[in-house]
């Protein structure tokens, strides 16, 4: 077993939630987890405040910083953190990023990813209506870094519903793919299987799916169903709600031999302004 995706029903408190999140990093690891993927906003779910959060982590303050750090080292795992608050790198009074960091197992950061597609969304729930860009900035760039497993790509949630962000990541050599979210009850249940497992073949990835399911303060309603979806676009390990920890790993031989076998990678297409002559034209 190399690889775990963790998913939580993270609560307001975020010591409260580093506490789970503690605990199940830990199962990861017993089960010979080398890297292991948690959630969105696994310490900071909901909350209102993640600028000033974002700015106590960035000075070095804490909490969750330290203790990611600490855990990888201590556990010997590389981890995604999901995401955090973080300021943008250049902007460090600014509205804060939700950023996804790649964490080795010598507590170093390796890479950083900060959420390129904000959920300013309106859903049929009890809250109605989502606007992250009220709380967050936008990210500006494609990530992939390597780990003990393979190439891995970070993207984060609502970044499933756009394919070319996925595409890019292939073409930067990504085998993993990484997508901790937390999707809303209602629009999870008519989506989120079918958009990762798209995204897994469409790249011929590993999508490593963790995810928040349950229910939190608010009270909000997440989809849960965090997964691993092989490059074939199987689920080779899927969880309702509630916390869990799945275990899989990757068989880059196979994934060699569907590359191989079906190159969709090489039959891509690219379509300019030109092509799109309304049929009319067509004499
Ligand atoms: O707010 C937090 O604390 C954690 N972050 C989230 O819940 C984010 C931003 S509101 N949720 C999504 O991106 C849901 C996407 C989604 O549900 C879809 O694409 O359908």
């Amino acid at each position: 077993m190399s690889i775990a995706v963790i998913q939580m029903v993270s609560q307001d408190d975020v010591l409260t939630n580093l506490h789970s999140a503690a605990r199940l990093l830990q199962q990861a690891a017993e089960g010979g987890a080398r890297l292991a993927v948690l959630p969105e906003n696994f310490a900071a779910m909901g909350r209102r405040d993640a600028a000033a959060i974002g700015r106590s982590e960035a000075l070095g303050d804490g909490p969750i910083l330290p203790w990611l750090k600490h855990t990888a080292r201590a556990l010997r795992l590389w981890i995604v953190a999901g995401t955090l608050p973080l300021p943008p790198v250049d902007q460090p009074d600014g509205k804060a990023c939700a950023c996804s960091l790649l964490i080795d197992d010598h507590g170093e950061i390796v890479a950083r990813y900060d959420k390129l597609h904000l959920f300013d969304v309106d859903v049929s729930d009890n809250r109605g209506r989502y606007r992250e860009s009220d709380d967050y900035a936008q990210g500006g760039q494609v990530v992939v870094a390597d780990t003990p497993v393979g190439r891995l790509g970070l993207t984060v949630c609502y970044d499933l519903r756009f394919p070319e962000l996925y595409s890019a990541l292939r073409a930067a050599g990504a085998e993993l793919i990484s997508a901790p979210s937390a999707f809303t009850a209602v629009t999870g249940a008519a989506h989120w299987e079918v958009l990762i497992r798209a995204r897994a073949i469409e790249t011929q990835c590993y999508l490593l799916a963790a995810a928040q399911g349950g229910i939190h303060p608010g009270p909000r309603e997440t989809h849960g169903q965090a997964a691993i979806v092989d490059p074939w676009g199987r689920i080779v390990a899927q969880q309702a709600r509630g916390e869990a920890v799945l275990l899989g790993r990757r068989d880059a031989d196979e994934q060699a031999s569907i590359r191989t076998r079906m190159p969709v990678f090489e039959h891509r297409r690219f379509f300019s302004q030109d092509a799109l002559r309304p049929a009319h034209t067509l004499e």
